[in-house]
């Protein structure tokens, strides 16, 4: 059966560093989440002014079809990146997929002031350093969700974070 991993966690976390290791790993493509919000999205964040779940239930959707076109379309593995950040979102990504696929999810986290020393450095990106703040009161760190792995980063090096991904994959 075809599977769908999805990385998430806020900003800056390394969502994008790991999909792009298990997908070369794995041999298959990786969906950019953030390459999917809808423009409405991006302006607001470029503003400083974070999402709501109204705007992102939208781009949830558009992530959830892109992962089920690329199933559908013949590949067996998809990755893909996208925050998903409370539960009701994971469990909307799950039912989503439903049985098209089968779905696994990964939530990286890490220390507040680990991240927000990392994103100071990253100015050309949409996401303002300022932002991270409500990026971690809206997180939910998962517990006992069914296909739903919390991997905590700490200062480990992305390779250390991917092989700890990878032992719930088969391979
Ligand atoms: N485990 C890590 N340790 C140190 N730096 C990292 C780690 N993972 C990612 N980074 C760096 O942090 C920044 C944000 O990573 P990125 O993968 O873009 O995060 P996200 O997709 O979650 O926003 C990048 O500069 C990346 O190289
Ligand atoms: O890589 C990043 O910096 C984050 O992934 C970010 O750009 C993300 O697309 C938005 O944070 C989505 O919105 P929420 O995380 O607020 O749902």
């Amino acid at each position: 059966m075809s599977r769908v991993i999805f990385v998430g966690g806020p900003s800056g976390t390394g969502k994008s560093t790991i999909s792009i290791l298990l997908s070369k790993k794995l041999d298959c493509p990786f969906i950019e989440g953030d390459e999917f919000h809808p423009q409405a999205n991006i302006d607001k964040m470029s503003q400083g002014i974070p999402l709501t779940d109204e705007d992102r239930w939208g781009w949830l959707s558009i992530l959830c079809q892109a992962a089920i076109s690329v199933v559908q379309g013949g590949e067996n593995t998809v990755v893909v990146s996208c925050s998903m950040l409370k539960k009701k979102y994971r469990d909307y990504i799950k039912e989503t997929i439903g049985t098209k696929a089968q779905t696994q999810l990964f939530v990286l986290y890490n220390d507040f002031s680990t991240i927000y020393k990392r994103m100071e450095t990253r100015s050309n990106h949409y996401m303002k350093a300022n932002m991270l703040k409500s990026q971690f009161d809206d997180l939910e760190v998962p517990e006992l969700e069914d296909h739903v792995y919390k991997v905590f980063c700490g200062t480990k090096e992305p390779e250390q974070i991917f092989v700890e991904i990878l032992k719930y994959i088969n391979l």
